[in-house]
């Protein structure tokens, strides 16, 4: 298997066979394709099941290789049936026989003649990559990968592995030793000693570890780590979290991503679905699953695609700041996510539109694969030609319930509100989120009527709707905006202090770390 970049070129027997395929038209198209070679698991929240579904939420088709029959609910795993390893094998023949399968993607391989099969098929039928979650243990406790598998992982599955997703228990299983994994620091070093093992880029996840607000994931390309942080999400329904994190993975990288890119939208994929899935009751035990196509609160449908936790980091663009610092809308927007961004709104007062469409589509792409909302200011018409995420409107812009009306249920709304009146027509328009400013005086907007921090929390308190802050924010303000401890303001909003700078990234990094450190004081 050869490398090329991010993961593998397409392999000849891929090539070879659209060749020869004898309805081939100029017009059919290819579809990203996975397999995922796991276990069933009979409530659907993990397993085979979880796999399919993130995957055809991911636009990607996902055939499957059923490893093991698992007896299992929301209480736990009640019994476990392995299939013959013939039997496996089989099913790894005929699909990888036949289908175009871009990625393998493991998850439960219950014993070492399964694996061995598994590497005897990729042998001969080769992929652009291989996604290995070691899977041992389920949510429940119950052991699904006995110690008997891991020194097969070792010698021979993780030599051949694209990526490992293992979490700390299974990092520690995989190294020995009596190896424990109880801090960041312990997760960087266990994520290089099992990058020594052979994969080409290991994720360590974090989410069990002991006292931590945030949850990290650690990241390590042979060179760098790179911590991945988002907020712990209170809730039972936590159940399939890996199996969907590997499966969102295999799908980015089925889809052409690189590897950081398609780790890092699966870790938002799993946080909105996991915090759009947080009160949902589905099963009588502790184990529930989440909903990976964010459409099972009924309620409300059209705030399914919106998570209040992207206003974290909200990074508004501006053309005049772009062209004084001599750059482009696009790499201004790619800096600004690098840096931790977590939403971005294209402000390009001055732009001609066909200039300005053509750029706000390319900012979609980068936004896009990394799983960033793309929202653009006052312009109803090119959010629509560019397929942006959502809109910014102002109180002298486009009525909110004639941009829901243009814009559709899915896509996400904010308003600048400075008064408690203007948030509850928000509310009532059908807005997302208010933008509320300006809590300082800003020399972006010209006759800006600054509000202070009182008015701020005036229309926090008035609103139903999450809140994002606006106006003079940047490194020395931001702990005092969200020290007005007010539950529904869920970040802050700024121009300058981003992109009226020399390195963009830079300051969006200062930013994102001063934030969270002010949001761990007030937890
Ligand atoms: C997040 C956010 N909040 C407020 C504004 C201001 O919008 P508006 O009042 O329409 O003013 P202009 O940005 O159009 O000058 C915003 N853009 N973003
Ligand atoms: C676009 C905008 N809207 C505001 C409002 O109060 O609604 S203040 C503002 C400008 C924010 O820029 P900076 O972060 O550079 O101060
Ligand atoms: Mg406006």
């Amino acid at each position: 298997m050869q490398s090329l970049g991010g993961i593998r070129s397409w392999p000849a027997t891929y090539r070879a066979t659209t060749a020869s395929m004898t309805t081939t038209t100029e017009s059919m198209r290819k579809v990203a394709q996975v397999v995922t070679v796991a276990g069933s698991d009979s409530g659907a929240g993990a397993g085979i099941q979880a796999d399919i579904k993130v995957c055809s939420a991911r636009g990607v088709y996902c055939a499957s290789v059923i490893t093991a029959v698992t007896a299992q609910n929301t209480h736990g795993v009640q019994s476990v049936h392995l299939l013959p390893p013939e039997f496996v094998s089989e099913q790894l023949k005929s699909v990888l026989s036949d289908l175009q399968i871009d990625v393998v993607k493991t998850g439960m391989l219950p014993s070492p003649e399964i694996v061995d099969v598994l590497l005897q098929s990729l042998s001969e039928y080769p992929v652009r990559a291989l996604v290995v979650d070691p899977v041992m243990v389920s949510t429940s406790g119950h052991v699904l990968a006995g110690s008997s598998i891991l020194s097969i992982f070792r010698e021979r599955l993780l030599p051949v592995a694209d990526i490992i997703t293992p979490n700390v228990k299974e990092a520690a299983a995989l190294l020995g030793g009596g190896v424990r994994i109880q801090t960041v620091a312990q997760m960087r070093s266990a994520a290089k000693s099992l990058h020594d093992m052979g994969p080409r880029f290991v994720l360590v996840k974090g989410g069990d570890l002991p006292d931590s607000s945030d949850s990290v994931d650690v990241y390590f390309d042979g060179k760098e780590f790179h911590e991945l942080h988002s907020p712990r999400i209170t809730t039972r329904n936590t159940h399939g979290t890996g199996c969907t994190l590997a499966s969102c993975i295999a799908a980015e990288l089925a889809k052409g991503s690189n590897m950081l890119s398609a780790v890092k939208v699966a870790k938002r994929f799993v946080d909105s679905a996991l915090n759009y899935s947080k009160d949902i009751v589905i099963g009588s035990g502790m184990q529930g699953p989440f909903d990976h196509f964010l459409r099972l609160k009924k309620k409300d449908l059209r705030q399914s695609t919106f998570n209040p936790d992207d206003l974290f980091l909200y990074a508004v663009t501006d053309s005049r700041m772009n062209k004084k610092w001599n750059r482009s809308i696009v790499d201004a927007v790619k800096a600004a996510i690098e840096g931790g961004a977590t939403i971005i709104q294209l402000r390009e007062k001055e732009a001609e539109t066909r200039e300005f469409l053509e750029e706000a589509k390319s900012c979609v792409e980068i936004c896009r694969s990394n799983g960033v909302c793309l929202l653009i200011n006052d312009r109803v018409d090119i959010a629509l030609a560019c397929d942006a995420d959502g809109v910014h409107v102002g109180q002298s812009d486009m009525p909110v319930d004639l941009v829901r009306s243009l814009l559709g249920p899915d896509k996400i709304i904010g308003v600048s509100c400075k008064t408690e009146e203007q948030a509850h027509q928000a509310w009532k328009d059908g807005a997302d989120y208010i933008g509320s400013g300006g809590v300082f005086p800003t020399n972006t907007k010209a006759n800006n009527r600054t509000i202070g921090l009182d008015g701020l929390k005036e229309v926090c308190k008035a609103s139903k709707l999450p809140v994002v802050a606006i106006g003079g924010i940047g490194i020395s303000n931001a702990e005092s905006v969200m020290r007005i401890d007010e539950p529904n303001l869920k970040g802050v909003a700024v121009v300058s202090a981003l992109f009226d700078q020399q390195c963009v990234l830079t300051q969006a990094k200062k930013l994102h770390k001063t934030l969270r450190e002010s949001k761990r004081e007030q937890q």
